[in-house]
């Protein structure tokens, strides 16, 4: 038996960090595409189908143009299975190795990614300008390989990650089903709902995690019928979550998941912890082996699986066109919860850390840099623009985030329009109502796609924000859809109570056989 240790270059380490971060911050994986051309065929939703539709075609224009899927490049998160006879060849940390290659892939000058990290989360949150630093699990093992599953995790979905610890005899999937019912759409479905069960509060986070990044396999599943208690609860929560008729971005419909994932670990007699992490649209994530041969050699996946969709596919017909230059309250008060509106003009930006900003300045007494009076403001940080790209992609962020401020910067300043993504909470609501002032969503995970709408783009405030500054987007005909009218109606409540109910007068017609 050859005993002695498999040398493996720190270098090349780092080098497939970087290449895999980069590879998948343009490709998603196949499984994904194929569940999600599935879902958009089967939809009937017209809003979820028009998003699904979206959030497809900006995959492909990413793919083609190895540009990122979503603005949000993610939290770089590794799972090392480091076998236990190699040996790495290299002066520092594995964790500085996996930092180093991160920090390659966020500033290569070719696709530059967005860096969304910060440190001094209590206090200061600074941009930490390279998204550094990755969150790092090792796991030694038998063997001479390395193996490292990596994913770049979206924040919006991220914050909607939960745990409990439930009574031995509590049932797992009445726990998920609520709580995937409190979600909102902020996680951006179609997704996945990664759940983990037993070992401890912190190893039923791990479990859920890492599962997330596993093959997506549900329809197999489905078809062959499960053969443990976790497969069978997989199939449970994938028809249970999906009944609730949630739909993609929240809108209602038919599919809110493409698979769910369950992985366990054994318990406490006394404990059953359970945590549960969604998979937001931007399902990026990869596995790759090193042996000491060299660093990870990725070939592109076959693109002619991405369909082929365009414009008219995508159910656009009677939208209003909008003049963001000559808004009216007459006219933003005319825009009926549910309508595709096509935005054209100038409009402001603005998310968390300006947000917070402007209110210091208002509670300060201190003039605003920018006059949001008779404006639209849309909640964005976009990626950095290379090329010939006025900005890089500018999807929406969750727009709940910013309730906070609603009520004081509607009351302040005049502004007309809100732009993100998701529901929008009471007091917003309230305050959307109280000033007449209507919310529109984007498409959360249709980056690329909308940031070809923005016709130019210049920073006008905060600009040591980084992506956080305040810009002025000048764009064409970007989609948006109206969200939550001047009378407080809205398409996050509304959209997923027909579509529930929809779901529910089908199963019963199939069970009574009409
Ligand atoms: O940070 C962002 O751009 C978006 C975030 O991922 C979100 O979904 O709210």
């Amino acid at each position: 038996m050859n005993t002695r240790a498999r040398i493996i270059a720190g270098e090349d380490i780092l080098t497939s960090v970087a290449d895999a971060l980069q590879y998948i911050s343009y490709y998603h994986p196949p499984d994904y595409i194929r569940c999600l051309s599935e879902a958009f065929a089967r939809e009937q939703s017209p809003s979820a189908k028009n998003a699904i539709g979206q959030i497809l075609l900006n995959s492909r224009m990413a793919a083609f143009g190895r540009r990122p899927i979503c603005q949000d490049t993610g939290l770089v998160v590794v799972f090392a299975k480091i076998g236990m006879g190699v040996r790495i060849k290299s002066r520092t940390d594995f964790a500085d190795l996996v930092n180093e290659g991160v920090r390659r892939a966020y500033l290569d000058p070719d696709n530059p990614l967005r860096p969304s990290i910060v440190s001094d989360p209590l206090v200061k949150r600074i941009n930490t300008r390279d998204n550094t630093p990755a969150v790092v699990h090792v796991e030694l093992v038998r063997g001479k390989q390395i193996e490292i599953t990596i994913a770049a995790k979206g924040g919006g979905s991220e914050n909607k990650a939960r745990f409990t610890t439930l009574n031995p005899s509590a049932s797992v999937s009445d726990w998920v089903v609520d709580t995937v019912s409190t979600l909102g759409s902020g996680w951006c479905p179609p997704g996945l709902i990664s759940v983990g069960i037993g070992g401890s509060a912190e190893k039923a986070m791990l479990l859920a995690k890492e599962a997330m990044n596993e093959r997506i396999d549900m329809s197999e599943l489905i078809a062959r019928g499960p053969s443990s208690a976790e497969e069978a609860l997989r199939i449970e929560l994938y028809e249970r979550i999906n009944a609730l008729g949630i739909g993609a971005q929240g809108l209602g419909g038919l599919t809110t998941v493409v698979d769910v994932k369950v992985a366990t670990y054994p318990a406490h007699a006394a404990s059953k912890p359970v945590a549960l992490i969604p998979q937001c649209a931007a399902n990026r994530h990869l596995t790759f082996t090193l042996d000491g041969s060299g660093p990870v050699r990725l070939q592109p996946p076959d693109l002619s699986e991405w369909p082929q969709i365009g414009a008219g596919d995508l159910q656009m017909s009677g939208v209003r066109r909008v003049n963001l230059d000559t808004l009216t309250r007459e006219e933003t008060a005319s825009w009926r919860c549910g309508e595709t509106l096509l935005l054209s003009g100038k409009m402001l930006t603005g998310r968390d850390a300006a947000h917070k900003r402007m209110v210091e300045f208002i509670d300060a007494g201190k003039p605003l840099p920018v006059d949001l009076r008779g404006r639209a403001i849309y909640y964005v940080g976009p990626v950095r623009a290379v090329r010939d790209e006025v900005v890089g992609p500018a999807g929406p962020t969750t727009s709940s985030r910013m309730d906070d401020f609603a009520e004081k910067i509607l009351a302040e300043t005049g502004l007309f329009v809100m732009v993100g993504k998701a529901e929008r909470g009471p007091a917003a609501t309230e305050a959307i109502v109280k000033y007449k002032a209507p919310y529109l969503v984007a498409v959360g995970g249709a980056a690329y796609l909308i940031s070809r709408a923005v016709k130019a783009a210049r920073i006008v405030a905060f600009e040591d924000l980084g992506m956080e500054a305040i810009y002025e987007f000048e764009v064409q005909d970007m989609p948006v859809i109206m969200a939550v009218d001047v009378q407080g109606n809205s398409i996050h409540n509304s959209g997923p109570i027909e579509w529930r109910k929809r779901m529910a007068a089908d199963s019963i017609a199939r069970s009574i056989g009409i």
